[in-house]
């Protein structure tokens, strides 16, 4: 019990910005649990989904863990597929199981399609003022749309095609020449952490089409991968206050709400200082040469939503905060999750063999023994290559909660009342690993997707890594044109083992903890160069 309340602390960003005050929490929360234990079960009431027991003041915060997906799997296996929880004073609705979600993101959709507030997201998405944690309704309608239409359409998304060849590119030569540096040397092969190489080539890829250029540190930019991982860990955390309101003073005190305002200053000086620039060239380019929308291919998304902010959508003005909060939405829910899927396939094809060399043969069968890249005109056939990263997707959801939404009004589902202002988390890497769907479903299996039909465009419920209804994910295109290209040149251009020759079965697979889930020690491999 005392390890879940500590985990929990950690959870709520308490750790170590507040020992003895964390302590004495738990010390009190271990009283009340002695007196208040046999009042902890929730009071029966057949039309509220079950719930597990839960603590006083805390109520089921403690059961979550450092990775609250698994545990929420294991909770649902004893409750069902709808299961009410409390974190503090809130209800929170969780589901597990394709029908649950069905009749959440399909048949209700308009009463769970908002997303909660959070002092987290109010103060680093602008107050809200970006996509994904905009409240539903006609702010958010008009944002997604610029989105879907400008930024991420497959037109548009095709029109990047030659970033993100060339960055394969730069990839593909970085690793050779550390090849060619290490085998000069001691060694004939060489030991490199592809988590590095995968972040890189993804951040760079999204900074380039959203900023016109990199921004990685070698280029003398502000932008850091690490000023995207603090905020990827801060919107992990979770603030006690909205949950315990009278502990809010807690994220004052331990200097939560402090790191929070530094990392959003660093994230708005950088974006303002994009923003400024655009302007500035595009003021001195002058009327003639001026990017439009409508007549002339834009270089980067700053430049279109600026050009849309000059051309103001009937009936709604996008100001600059919006243009920021959108391009701050690329990196956070780009460039994680992208990423991820690229580490998780390479270590699941290392620990694999037999499938490793399945699909190099039908990337090398494919496209023959070129030393040119792959392009993307050559990932047509490769059905496998689709299946790998359908599987990866599957087995290590990127964001296995998808984001929380929140429901609007009181709503009957499977005879069970849900409340409104309920919190919904939908546990899609739960539903992922459903036996009643997949066959062995803890077992990495590209085939099973070489025949099942199903895809991950938000239609078929057992299979949602990037959520469903009017709130699914509108960088489908984009993150998955980026996972293809990568993967397929990685694996054509070098043969991989892991370091030392170890086999992939003792392999370290602990995930990290927070929104977007990776491995916790970055992947290390020995590539030799493929010589045909
Ligand atoms: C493998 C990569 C990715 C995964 C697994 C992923 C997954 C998700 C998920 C699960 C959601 C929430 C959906 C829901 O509530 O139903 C989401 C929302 C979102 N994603 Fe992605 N995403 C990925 C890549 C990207 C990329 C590359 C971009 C942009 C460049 C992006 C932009 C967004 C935005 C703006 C939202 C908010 C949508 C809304 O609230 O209406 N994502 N994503």
């Amino acid at each position: 019990m005392l390890r879940h309340l500590l985990q929990m602390l950690q959870l709520l960003g308490t750790s170590d910005l507040l020992q003895p005050v964390s302590f004495a929490l738990v010390a009190i929360f271990l009283i009340l649990l002695y007196k208040w234990s046999s009042a902890s079960a929730t009071t029966a009431n057949n039309s509220l989904p079950p719930s597990p027991p839960k603590l006083p003041i805390i109520g089921n915060f403690h059961q979550l863990g450092l990775h609250p997906h698994r545990s929420l799997l294991a909770l649902s296996k004893r409750h069902g597929p709808l299961m009410l929880l409390h974190f503090g004073s809130v209800p929170v609705l969780v589901v597990s199981s394709a029908e649950a979600a069905r009749e959440i993101m399909k048949t209700h959709e308009i009463a769970f399609s908002d997303r909660p507030k959070s002092t987290i997201y109010e103060k680093l998405a602008y107050n809200y003022k970006d996509i994904a944690t905009a409240p539903y309704g006609e702010y958010w309608r008009q944002m997604k749309s610029i989105c879907v239409l400008n930024l991420l359409s497959n037109k548009r998304v095709r029109s990047f095609r030659a970033v993100r060849e060339e960055e394969t590119q730069f990839m593909i030569n970085k690793i050779k020449d550390c090849c060619s540096i290490l085998s000069s040397s001691s060694s004939s092969s060489s030991v490199l952490n592809l988590s590095e190489m995968f972040v890189t080539l993804t951040n760079d890829v999204i900074c380039r089409v959203a900023l016109g250029r990199k921004y990685s540190g070698e280029e003398g930019g502000k932008m850091s991968n690490e000023i995207i991982k603090e905020f990827m860990e801060l919107l992990g955390t979770m603030d006690i206050g909205d949950y315990i309101p009278w502990l809010s003073l807690l994220s004052h005190v331990n200097g939560l709400h402090a790191k929070i305002d530094k990392v959003a200053k660093q994230f708005d000086d950088f974006l303002e200082s994009v923003v400024q620039e655009h302007s500035d060239q595009m003021s001195k380019s002058g009327n003639d040469e001026r990017v439009h929308v409508e007549n002339k291919e834009p270089k980067d998304f700053v430049d279109i939503l600026l050009g849309i902010q000059e051309g103001s959508l009937a009936g709604f003005s996008l100001d600059r905060v919006g243009i920021k909060a959108l391009i701050l939405d690329m990196f956070v829910a780009g460039t994680h999750t992208t990423y991820s899927v690229l580490e998780w396939a390479m270590t699941e094809l290392l620990r694999h063999p037999r499938i490793m060399s399945k699909l190099q043969n039908e990337v090398r069968g494919i496209v023959g023994n070129i030393t040119d890249i792959i392009t993307e005109d050559d990932l047509v056939g490769m059905h496998y290559l689709k299946a790998v990263i359908k599987e990866t997707l599957r087995l290590h959801t990127p964001g296995p909660l998808l984001l929380p939404r929140v429901s609007t009004q009181d709503v009957k589902i499977n005879d069970y009342d849900i409340k409104a202002k309920t919190l919904v988390m939908i546990n899609a890497w739960g539903i992922g690993r459903d036996p009643e769907t997949f066959e062995n479903p803890e077992e990495y299996e590209p085939e099973r997707f070489l025949n099942n039909g199903l895809d991950y465009k938000g239609n078929d419920f057992q299979f949602i890594p990037f959520g469903a209804g009017r709130r699914i994910c509108p960088g489908i295109q984009f993150a998955i044109s980026i996972d293809e290209i990568g993967l397929a040149n990685i694996v054509h251009k070098f043969n991989w083992a892991l370091p030392g020759g170890a086999s992939g079965e003792g392999f370290d697979m602990t995930e990290s903890s927070g929104v977007a889930v990776n491995l916790k020690y970055p992947l290390k491999a020995v590539a030799l160069p493929y010589l045909g």
